[in-house]
């Protein structure tokens, strides 16, 4: 049975142990990175200690050559570590992107195989927005985050390091400011947030009113509205205004933060300097180089902060995709393969509710579809016969109850293994109609590609398409009627060959003076599977081995067409009905 439920979002172990596995066999590669972002970070302390030595080299009176040596070595370490950071940024985009990529891939293939009554329980809207709002924040957060963590993280931890060999006091810095950086980071990630959301609605709005006045600007000028719709742009605009003022105010508040705490460390290896500097421990170029290194922290710090907003979206939506990836009940891992030939459909004491407090919508429903047998099922609206075709194809759960396919319970066949169900929806995917028709059948030739639309009557129309079966069908493509569409579903059927078939009304939306050819494609793309068929229009029915006639969530009939004429029951009934109104 079906509860009501969204689409999970994965905790931080799960989403750290699929991060892992996205880069499973690269930890070398990975491990490269790191050494060649060290390297780089490590090298870029050579100039403000350089800088330091050559204070230390004038004081002392050491020669021109002395201080020209050292800026040579300043120089080629300058370059060096710009070097080794370009390509350790380049290396880690690099690596990062390809787990990108493939969780793109992944999220794709688990939207594709979620069940349908999956996304029907959490909403389509729910998926759409993980497979690409999330994705886009993720790829956002990978793309600005990435090299910034990269290149600041390193630099930071170098630099403290740096501290460190120079005289530990220097260290004294990192205890002052890490505190200021730390509430500022704190109102910042508090504050950001909810302020960014909410300029980013004004704008929603604001373009809403924008668009509505230019869509509807008859409408607009018809009524004299247009000092109403300029009333409300402008208080769309208004509205930006106040976000945008407060967007501005935060973000100025954090510099004034990392300002107070940049001043507050310069004074502090000032104040240090000068203390070790006057009692003998320390020379007057390390007190220059303690500075030089902390005005380098400058920049990595301030953008370690602003990256942490990003990641922190980044983090949250990955969770959601993890979610969706872990979420799907796909087909089990030890599915079963029924074997190729004709099989039973059969279903035991089958009972279905939409939901836990709604009604019995199938009441212990048992049918037997015999290999090859085509069986109709007719009944009035709401019957349950469309529930029962979802059940078959898997769509759905029963709440108890079994449905096997061969023998084999339909919850441990493998996808492919399941009935088919071809339903009076047919999308008709954008393309050369080739292209379209073996998208079930990829390695079909084009003769095979023919003699299904043969089949199924559509050779006669397609021989005469333009470019015959390179023709462009589809969005922005040649025009196909429904019928045509129909017809496509029916071809594409019989190029995937499946041995058991559900067909919901696939036949019921053509006109009456087309309903006959496409009866008969149906004939055709049915022969020698064991096919079920939710049947619309009675003929279709009477042309099936059997008929079972479904009321309330329960068959009440089973026999053939003209067993239940002679009957004079419901199916007799219905037929009187249907003859009446075809005349
Ligand atoms: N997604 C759903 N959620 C809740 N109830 C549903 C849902 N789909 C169908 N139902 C209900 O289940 C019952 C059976 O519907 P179903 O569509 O299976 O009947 P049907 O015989 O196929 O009818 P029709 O011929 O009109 O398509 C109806 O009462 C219907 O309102």
């Amino acid at each position: 049975m079906t509860a009501d439920r969204t689409l999970a979002v994965a905790d931080g172990r799960s989403t750290l142990a699929y991060v892992r596995g996205l880069l499973a066999g690269r930890h070398w590669a990975l491990a490269g990175v790191v050494t060649i972002l060290f390297g780089g970070a490590a090298l870029g302390l050579v100039v403000p200690w350089g800088f330091g030595a050559m204070v230390d080299t004038a004081i002392d009176s050491g020669s021109t050559a002395d201080i020209a040596r050292i800026g040579i070595a300043m120089a080629v370490a300058a370059l060096g570590s710009a070097v080794l950071t370009g390509l350790g940024v380049a290396l880690s985009a690099q690596l990062f992107e390809t787990a990108l990529a493939r969780l793109r891939e992944d999220m794709v293939g688990a939207a594709l195989a979620l069940p349908q009554s999956r996304v029907e329980e959490a909403g389509s809207g729910d998926l759409v927005s993980r497979a690409t709002d999330d994705v886009e924040v993720v790829s956002e957060a990978i793309a600005t985050g990435v090299p910034m963590l990269s290149r600041s993280a390193f630099t930071v931890v170098v630099t403290a390091i740096g501290f460190a060999a120079l005289d530990w006091r220097f260290l004294a810095v990192i205890v002052v400011i890490v505190p200021v950086y730390w509430f500022a980071m704190r109102m910042f990630l508090t504050v950001a947030p909810p302020v960014y959301r909410g300029e980013r609605a004004a704008m929603a709005r604001r373009a809403h009113h924008v668009l509505g006045a230019v869509r509807g600007l008859a409408t607009v000028h018809a009524f004299g509205l247009v000092g109403r719709s300029a009333e409300r742009i402008d208080a769309g605009s208004w509205g930006v205004v106040k976000w945008s003022m407060r967007a501005r105010i935060t973000n100025n508040r954090l510099f004034g933060r990392l300002n107070f705490a940049e001043f507050l460390g310069m004074a502090t290896i000032v104040i240090v300097g000068f203390l070790l500097v006057d009692a003998g421990s320390a020379t007057v170029g390390a007190a220059t180089t303690a500075m030089l290194l902390f005005l380098r922290l400058f920049d990595p710090i301030a953008g370690l902060l602003l990256v942490m907003d990003p990641i922190q979206s980044g983090a949250a939506s990955l969770s959601r995709i993890v979610g969706v990836i872990g979420d799907g009940e796909g087909p089990p891992e030890d599915a079963v393969a029924v074997g190729s030939g004709a099989r039973r459909l059969q279903t035991d004491a089958v009972t279905f509710r939409y939901h836990r407090d709604a009604r019995t919508v199938l009441h212990e429903v048992s049918i037997v579809v015999e290999p090859g047998e085509t069986v109709a099922v007719v009944g009035s609206s709401g019957a349950g016969k469309t529930t029962l075709a979802a059940l078959l194809a898997g769509i759905h759960e029963p709440e108890s109850g079994t449905i096997t396919v061969g023998d084999v319970d339909l919850r441990d066949l493998a996808i492919d293994e399941r009935p088919v169900l071809v339903t009076q929806e047919v999308h008709v995917f954008s393309g050369p109609l080739i292209d379209d028709l073996r998208l079930t059948a990829p390695d079909a030739t084009p003769d095979q590609v023919r003699s299904a639309l043969e089949a199924v009557g559509a050779w006669e129309w397609v021989a005469l398409l333009p470019d015959g079966l390179e023709t462009v069908v589809g969005a922005g493509g040649h025009a196909l009627t429904p019928m045509r569409e129909q017809q496509i579903a029916l071809a594409r059927l019989m190029l995937l060959d499946p041995p058991v078939v559900i067909f919901d009304e696939a036949t019921a939306d053509a006109d009456s003076a087309d309903a006959d050819v496409l009866e008969d494609g149906a004939q055709a793309a049915l022969e020698g599977r064991t096919a079920l068929v939710i049947a619309h229009r009675l003929t279709q029915a009477a042309r099936a081995d059997r008929i079972l006639v479904m009321e309330g969530g329960r068959i009440v009939e089973n026999g053939t067409h003209d067993a239940l004429r002679r009957a004079g029951g419901r199916y007799a009934e219905l037929w009187s009905a249907w003859s009446r109104f075809r005349g």
